[in-house]
Formats: C-alpha cells, sequence, structure tokens
C-alpha cells in the first residue's frame, strides 16, 4: 500500500516536471497537426459520463468527480477547436437529472453558474479559440440567478464567429423535438395573408382531409373524378349541415378544387402543410444552423443514447462507445476516435465517388 502510494506520487511529480510537460505539449501538437492533413469533423458530442463512478473510484465527493469532469472538458474542447471543429455540443444536464438528490441537482447548478463564467471570461478557453457559448434547454427549469450566469456567458461570447460550444442544459431530445414539432404547427397555422376566419386552420380535420380529397383526384384519371365531383356536388351525399363552414368547405373541396383553394384561403392565406419536410423541422431544432452532427462520443462503457441528438443522429453520423470515465477522457483517448472517423469518412467519400462514376458511365 505505502509502495503503491509512493509509486502513484512519483509518477505524478514526473509527469508535472517541466520538461516532461514540455515534451507532451510537443507530441500533442504535433499529431494534432498530423491529424489536421485529413477530414475533421464539423460537429461533436459528447455525453460526459462516469463523473460519479469515477469519485466512488478514487473515494472523493461526488461534486468533485463532476469538477474533474469540467477539467477533462476543458481539455477536450482545447483539442476539439485546435483541430478545427465547429460545434461541440455537450449534455451538461438532463431534464432527468432532477430527479437526483438536491444536494446533487444545487451542486451542478453551482458548479455550472461558476463554470460558464470561467469558460466565457475575457482571454479564456473560448475567447482564444474564437467560440461562442449556446445554451440549449428548457430555460422554464432553470432558477433565476443560473439564468442570469447562462445570459452573461451568451452575451460574453456572442462576437465570437469561428466556433461554437452548445452546451445542452437542460435537456432532452424528446422535448427538443416535441417543441420543434408545435413551434412548426403554430407556425404553419398562422395566416400568411389576409387574416381567415378562426376555424379554417389548416391543421383542422377538414383541411387536412381536404387535402387528401385533392391529392386523390388529382391522382385518378379524368373521367372518374369527373364522376366523383358530381357525386359529391349533390347536396344528398352530405352527411351533416351542422357546421356549416367546415362542412361547407369540405363539400366544396369535391365539387372543384381550384375554386375551392381561392374560396377557402387554403394555399394564399397558410403555407402549405405538405411543405413540412425533415428539413423544416430541423430548422426548428435548438441545434438550427449548425453542421450535421458527425461524431457522438459517449464514456463510462454505457451504450446508449439517453434521449441526447436523437435528431441530430443521421446515417453517417459515428457512434463511439468508450470504456474510459469521463474524467479520464484526454486527447489519447480521443485520437482513435478522431483517426477512426477520418479513415471511415475517407471510405465513405471513395464510396460516394465511386458511384458517381458510375453514374456517369
Ligand atoms: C459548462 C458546464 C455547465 C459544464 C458541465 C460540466 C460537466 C462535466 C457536467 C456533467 C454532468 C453530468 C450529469 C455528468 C454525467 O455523469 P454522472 O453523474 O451520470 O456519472 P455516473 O454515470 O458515474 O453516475
Amino acid at each position: 500500500m505505502a509502495d503503491s502510494l509512493h509509486n502513484s506520487r512519483i509518477r505524478k511529480w514526473f509527469a508535472s516536471s517541466p520538461p516532461v510537460v514540455w515534451g507532451f505539449r510537443q507530441m500533442r501538437e504535433l499529431l494534432i497537426g498530423a491529424l489536421k492533413q485529413g477530414p475533421i469533423p464539423q460537429h461533436v458530442a459528447f455525453v460526459m459520463d462516469g463523473n460519479r463512478r469515477f469519485a466512488r473510484n478514487h473515494h472523493i465527493e461526488t461534486v468533485e468527480g463532476h469538477n474533474l469532469g469540467f477539467e477533462s472538458l476543458a481539455r477536450i474542447l482545447e483539442v476539439c477547436y485546435k483541430t478545427g471543429v465547429k460545434v461541440v455540443t455537450i449534455y451538461a444536464f438532463s431534464i432527468e437529472n432532477f430527479k437526483r438528490s438536491k444536494h446533487e441537482v444545487d451542486a451542478l447548478m453551482s458548479m455550472a453558474k461558476v463554470k460558464l463564467q470561467q469558460l466565457s471570461e475575457h482571454g479564456a478557453l473560448l475567447d482564444r479559440y474564437g467560440a461562442s457559448i449556446r445554451v440549449l434547454g428548457q430555460r422554464s427549469l432553470v432558477k433565476a440567478d443560473v439564468l442570469e450566469a447562462i445570459d452573461r456567458a451568451v452575451a460574453l461570447t456572442a462576437g465570437n464567429k469561428k466556433a461554437i460550444l452548445n452546451v445542452c442544459f437542460p435537456y432532452t431530445s424528446r422535448d427538443e423535438i416535441t417543441t420543434a414539432v408545435r413551434d412548426t404547427v403554430e407556425e404553419y397555422s398562422r395566416p400568411v395573408g389576409e387574416p381567415l376566419p378562426p376555424l379554417k386552420r389548416p391543421f383542422s380535420e377538414t383541411h387536412i382531409t381536404q387535402h387528401i380529397r385533392q391529392q386523390m383526384l388529382q391522382s385518378v384519371p379524368e373521367d372518374l373524378a369527373e364522376q366523383h365531383s358530381s357525386r359529391s356536388a349533390s347536396p344528398s351525399s352530405s352527411k351533416d349541415t351542422s357546421s356549416a363552414a367546415e362542412h361547407s368547405s369540405a363539400t366544396s373541396t369535391a365539387i372543384n378544387v381550384s375554386d375551392q383553394d381561392d374560396s377557402y384561403g387554403y394555399s394564399s392565406a397558410f403555407r402549405d402543410p405538405e411543405s413540412i419536410t425533415a428539413e423544416t423541422l430541423t430548422d426548428h431544432m435548438l441545434t438550427a444552423g449548425a453542421p450535421p452532427l458527425d461524431l457522438l462520443v459517449r464514456t463510462s462503457g454505457v451504450q446508449r443514447l439517453s434521449d441526447f441528438m436523437l435528431w441530430q443522429c443521421h446515417e453517417k453520423t459515428s457512434i463511439v462507445f468508450l470504456e474510459c470515465l469521463w474524467p479520464e477522457f484526454d486527447l489519447w483517448n480521443f485520437l482513435p476516435v478522431l483517426v477512426e472517423w477520418q479513415w471511415q469518412r475517407k471510405k465513405i467519400q471513395e464510396q460516394e465517388r465511386g458511384r458517381g462514376r458510375h453514374g456517369l458511365d
């Protein structure tokens, strides 16, 4: 026991001696320079998992584990920005984390306050790499003093335009996606031209039915469509006459699509819900404007996404699960991940080029 303590002290002394620190720094610069010769992921996300386990393993306070986790984050941010990563997104606090003990939640909140300030100070890490902070998540769940610290950090770094640090806090993907869908529906329910009567909303059941009918009519042969139109036009075909506005718009769809379109004001007053694409929703996510997510790394051996970046993970996102705990994560763990990503990306690019050539032949 005394021997191992002695050895660990010697190792620490050796690692922190100026020539060794200098040597490591030089080696780091060389490796980063070599990495920069290849493709670099433009958007990297981290699930910083394992702070508490690290604390338990080393018999230190949980809060101390989170503090060491922050130090690890600072090291990795430096590597990312030095290599040319444009956007780093971190899972700093999940909405689920509110279920932890009050003591731990309070400690994480005060840590966020202090660390956001440290990160954004003039001359500090983000300033050196021209990175701005964005805090993504449910502001309504955050106390006023923490919100103030968030807003200060965002304002202080707003002028930095080279890179971005997205701090997800408090965040879950389901919450983000739900909000994005709600915002999209709200936007598409707002008239873009002249205001319409309140019943005529593009997401009403009648409106959707009418749209489907319109599309079906367009896809059937003309003579059949005419038969269908004349049948629908007869008063006997209407099932309900009580809801005048909604009903008349539904039957008139079948009578004359173009007349209906004008009288209803569908195409002129509202944006067409059919024009909502995956891109529309991407533009309503909290990461709107960021490059596609190239790489997601989770430490601590847990192989789950835990409601993080569910929308942002696409067919080319590399998802990497590492065994090391977050406070242990450094350049030496990250380097093989980046090299593997470069190798995979080159393979994808070659395949795409091959397909392009094949298409041209
Ligand atoms: C700027 C800013 C706000 C920085 C945040 C710093 C930071 C490292 C936050 C991590 C918080 C967290 C809940 C980590 C997960 O590990 P865990 O506690 O779930 O560990 P476990 O998996 O061992 O239980």
